[in-house]
């Protein structure tokens, strides 16, 4: 069966835990995740399943995923913009590459907002992520008061053209952004699919102002907020949206599994 994929990008499901469960339940949901979509017969090379832990979480996740090669990817929520030295509390890009992270979560608006991070610090993560060669998942999203204003679309070609000041297109064009309206997350409060592919449309076309070739078509973009098995499908159907970021479906290993086989919501082959 020849990928269905858009633009030859491989659609992506990345479950961020967010400040949940340790690592005795992560390797219990791990373990239930990749149970359920064996029975599934999923497809991991048609659509990739990636989970984001707690940091305390990974080195669990790891062996567990490593030595019973299981097919599910891994990453981390954040990372220090800095390589080494005295920044207690944090953590370097060259660690979790050393344990095998393939993703880490950038910009998320909770790192934003609770603690304070600007675009100047989430545009030296991205280069931190890069020169440790793991892919950032770069998050943008405008807060409910932009949406009522209709402004959210130039205020997240803002944040995305702020946090890719000086990264380069070999770099950028194995990016992942993911569009999280603030609004929408944990509220369930869903957006759209048409919002999603409005604002997933105009990042891939700002990506196209800012490099040339075909680095726009090569970036994948997620949506993220309240995506649940039951509206994923509607919003993976939209051109440029090529996969989702869920934060509380994918503490549960039968939701974010069937979340993973959105194809089959969509009576498509997954
Ligand atoms: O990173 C994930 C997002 O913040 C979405 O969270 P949610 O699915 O719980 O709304």
């Amino acid at each position: 069966m020849a990928k269905e994929t858009k633009a030859g990008r491989t659609p992506l499901i990345a479950g961020n835990w967010k400040m949940n469960l340790d690592h005795q339940q992560a390797t219990v949901l791990v373990q239930k995740l990749d149970w359920t979509l064996r029975d599934k017969k999923h497809d991991h090379d048609e659509t990739e399943v990636a989970v984001l832990p707690p940091y305390t979480d990974i080195r669990s996740v790891q062996t567990l995923i490593d030595g019973d090669r299981l097919k599910l990817k891994f990453g981390a929520q954040d990372l220090s913009p800095h390589d080494s030295g005295a920044y207690t509390g944090d953590i370097s890009g060259a660690f979790l590459a050393k344990l095998g992270c393939t993703y880490v979560v950038v910009g998320h608006s909770e790192r934003r907002t609770i603690h304070g991070e600007t675009d100047e610090t989430v545009n030296a993560k991205v280069k931190a992520a890069f020169r440790h060669d793991l892919v950032p998942i770069l998050c943008v999203g405008e807060p409910l008061e932009v949406r009522q204003a209709g402004e959210q679309i130039p205020y997240i070609v803002g944040q995305l053209t702020a946090d890719l000041a000086g990264v380069p297109a070999k770099d950028v064009a194995k990016l992942v952004v993911a569009y999280e309206p603030i609004w929408a997350i944990g509220t369930g409060e869903v957006a759209t699919p048409d919002d999603a592919q409005e604002a997933c449309a105009a990042l891939r076309d700002t990506i196209a102002e800012l490099y040339s070739g075909d680095v726009a078509d090569q970036v994948r973009f997620l949506y993220g907020g309240s995506v649940k098995s039951g509206n994923v499908a509607s919003i993976m159907a939209k051109d440029d949206v090529d996969g989702a970021l869920v934060g509380g479906a994918s503490l549960d290993a039968g939701e974010f599994a069937a979340i993973c086989r959105y194809k089959a919501h969509q009576g498509m082959v997954g």
